[in-house]
């Protein structure tokens, strides 16, 4: 291995914390993170995982076909037996696509825990064995080319025929031919497709259907089926994102997934789910995952580049005449990048908590208790909503702070900020995910209102909030989220409010709600914010005893905090509840809390463990070696494999000489 940049190994000797220690608490223990390297060693010791073309010097066919034979490798291991685990599958998946989506994703993420989770016992038994061991290979086949967000307003009908017991599937219009769903052009031979199913007229609203889609012989489109890549997007370019067209196509009744829903041999319809919304639960599987595996592992990734490189670019003067220093010590370079690391700290907790909530509810649903299905839909939806739209404002930042080299996709961030902007609008766009948290706001405001008392990520509403705020110099945890409560109080009752006081005034419900679905956005978003204080509290407030990191992790706290009560100085002064002095303190203590954490900031981002190869970035080397490998970049950039390119015979060469020697 080369030698490490002197501006890097000095950032790192200056450490005050062990980087080792703070991986096993965000990998939830040591044990895990030493699982984790050695799933990450073995990919990166195998060609068929780091070797290949380069990512950035292929065609989008190419780019494609190359992750196809990367979903190839992947499942050949799978098959034998080594990912038991799915972390270990998923750490393996990371490295061998790192920022890139694999054509066989949605199988993992969505068709295989759609097949779990929906089926029947006697459907699972048959069909998800077929899709771990990758004998089909399926896609999650829901949003229409004129649908993704309204569900009941899905077009693709299911109409059962009770002569033959079998439903036929049906695309009636342009608008209705499914859109987007990912691996569905050339990967997938099934999908679980969402269509709207009609009984004797009857519609009963949206439910999920297994369909083959392709031969499994020679992967030739089955009869009735039209099915195709939509072509090149913003990014996740390596995955087919797809369309899908039936022309009365039929499957036997059995191919409704019946865990929710029965339909009998005569048509007759069973509903056994207590919530008619259980069909929608692979969506809050995906948005409760996202927090962490997409935004804030983005957003982390982002950041280990810009700090990493804003420690080995030296540029201009601080003091005059003197040294060019590292770009990371103008405070103004400070203050793009050290907030986005404190608030990627910020998710990464929230992240492991609506984890672990996601699976501990999830497995209460499964034995029928519904009560806790509200609170996870709503506080999967607002975090999936408010770190996706943090991340990528945070990565684009930290693009914008590393200048020139920043453009170039030898940084690496490009790449990263296309494949984590599509997380704001894939799996529900996030304003529609915000108003639903509101709905949630709403219901409990209401309560509150009437003297009952609210519950979980929403007690605060029935609380009685402090009218002054008490923040003083020490920035102790508790008044800070008392703070936030207040904020997030006062804008879900003031939009609620205004609901009701439009309703008095003879507006219907619908059109109150849309007149303030503005400000319940805002109040969404300040709940989440409070919300994502609260868990980092939490985490402090749990740590064992490691001073070192507990310190450092509380100044990430604070300035999160403080910086979040700067950006959004309004909600908290307006009312009076912040005084002017108090928010001229905040505001300087996001400056010194900068320079506390300033020599920490190399250790900081290391602590993510990010391996280069799945940074991909020249600038955030592990190493610091930035210039010499962004030459070797250029060099190797496919326009340079000649002296004289092909474009000049074609076209420069007749204009400048008069002759062409073509
Ligand atoms: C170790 C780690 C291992 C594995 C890692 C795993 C995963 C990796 C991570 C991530 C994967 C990364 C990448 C995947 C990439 C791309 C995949 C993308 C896939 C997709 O995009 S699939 C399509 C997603 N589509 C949507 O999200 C659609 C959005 N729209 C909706 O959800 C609904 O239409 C909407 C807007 C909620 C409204 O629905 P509807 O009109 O039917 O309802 P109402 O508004 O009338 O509400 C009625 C009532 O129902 C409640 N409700 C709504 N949704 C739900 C729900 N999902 N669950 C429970 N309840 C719900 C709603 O709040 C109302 O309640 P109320 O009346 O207020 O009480
Ligand atoms: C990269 C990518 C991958 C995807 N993968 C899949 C997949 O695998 N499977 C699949 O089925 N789908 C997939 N999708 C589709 C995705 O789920 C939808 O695009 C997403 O849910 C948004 O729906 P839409 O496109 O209909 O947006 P629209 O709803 O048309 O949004 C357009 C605008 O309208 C606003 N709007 C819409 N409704 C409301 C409302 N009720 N109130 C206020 N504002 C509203 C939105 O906020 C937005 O600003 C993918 C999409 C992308 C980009």
């Amino acid at each position: 291995m080369a030698a490490v940049n002197p501006d890097l190994q000095s950032e790192r000797d200056g450490a005050t914390f062990d980087t080792n220690k703070l991986t096993f608490l965000l990998d939830g223990g040591e044990g895990m993170t030493e699982r984790r390297r050695e799933v990450e060693a073995e990919a990166l010791a195998d060609p068929e995982v780091t070797g290949g073309p380069h990512y950035h010097f292929m065609s989008r066919p190419e780019q494609y076909s190359d992750a196809v034979r990367k979903a190839v490798h992947y499942m050949k291991q799978a098959k034998t037996g080594k990912f038991d685990n799915p972390a270990d599958a998923h750490w393996y998946r990371n490295t061998l696509w790192p920022n890139e989506m694999a054509p066989i994703g949605l199988h993992t993420t969505m068709f295989l825990p759609t097949l779990e989770n929906n089926s029947s016992p006697e459907q699972k038994e048959k069909w998800a064995p077929l899709a771990k061991d990758f004998k089909i290979i399926g896609t999650y086949s829901q949003t229409e080319m004129g649908h993704g967000t309204n569900l009941k307003a899905l077009e693709t009908t299911a109409t059962y025929e009770p002569e033959l017991e079998q439903f036929i599937l049906h695309s009636p219009t342009l608008s209705s031919i499914k859109w987007w769903p990912g691996g569905l052009g050339k990967t997938s031979n099934f999908a679980v497709v969402m269509a709207s199913m009609i009984i004797k007229g009857k519609n009963y609203g949206m439910h999920p259907f297994i369909v083959q889609l392709r031969s499994l012989e020679d992967h030739t489109v089955i009869t009735g089926i039209e099915v195709g890549d939509i072509g090149p997007k913003f990014g996740f370019n390596t995955i087919d994102n797809g369309y899908l067209k039936f022309d009365h196509v039929r499957i036997p009744r059995e191919n409704l997934l019946m865990k929710n829903a029965v339909v009998e041999p005569d048509g007759t319809y069973v509903r056994i789910a207590k919530n008619e919304k259980a069909a929608y639960s692979t969506m809050i599987f995906v948005r409760a995952m996202i927090v962490l595996e997409v935004a804030t592992r983005g957003l982390a990734q982002a950041c280990t580049i810009a700090v990493r490189y804003s420690c080995v670019r030296r540029q201009s003067e601080l003091v005059p005449g003197g040294p060019e220093p590292k770009v990371l010590d103008f405070q103004t370079q400070q203050y793009k990048l050290l907030p986005v690391l404190a608030s990627c700290y910020a998710y990464w907790f929230s992240g492991l908590f609506i984890r672990m909530t996601y699976f501990q509810i999830n497995y209460e649903i499964q034995q029928g208790n519904i009560d806790l299905l509200p609170e996870l839909h709503a506080v999967s939806s607002g975090l999936k909503a408010f770190t996706s739209y943090g991340s990528m404002a945070g990565i684009e930042q930290c693009r914008l702070a590393c200048g020139g080299h920043g453009f170039s996709q030898a940084s690496g961030l490009p790449k990263i900020y296309t494949t984590m902007t599509a997380g704001c609008t894939y799996e529900g766009e996030n304003s529609v995910l915000y108003l639903q948290m509101a709905r949630y706001l709403m219901k409990s405001f209401l309560q509150a209102e009437k003297g009952e008392t609210t519950t979980n990520s929403v007690a605060y509403l029935s609380k009685k909030n402090l009218d002054k705020c008490v923040l003083g110099a020490t920035l102790s945890p508790d008044t800070i989220i008392a703070a936030y409560e207040h904020r997030a109080a006062r804008l879900v009752r003031k939009a609620g409010l205004r609901v009701n006081a439009l309703e008095a005034a003879g507006k219907p419900y619908h059109e109150a709600w849309n007149l303030t679905s503005v400000q319940f956005t805002k109040a969404a978003e300040a709940h989440c914010h409070y919300f994502v204080v609260l868990k980092f509290a939490d985490t402090l407030e749990e740590m064992e005893d490691e001073a070192e990191i507990h310190n450092v992790l509380l100044q990430l706290f604070q300035l999160y905090a403080c910086y979040g009560i700067t950006n959004y100085a309004a909600d908290f002064t307006e009312d009076g509840f912040m005084s002017q002095e108090q928010l001229d303190m905040v505001r300087l203590r996001v400056l010194d809390l900068m320079a506390d954490i300033r020599p920490n900031a190399v250790a900081l981002v290391d602590s993510f463990d990010y391996p280069d190869h799945i940074l991909g970035s020249v600038l955030g080397r592990y190493d610091g070696n930035v210039y010499e490998n962004l030459y070797k970049w250029a060099k190797d950039s496919p326009l340079n494999k000649t002296e004289v390119h092909d474009s000049y015979y074609k076209y420069l060469q007749p204009m400048i000489t008069g002759k062409s020697n073509l």
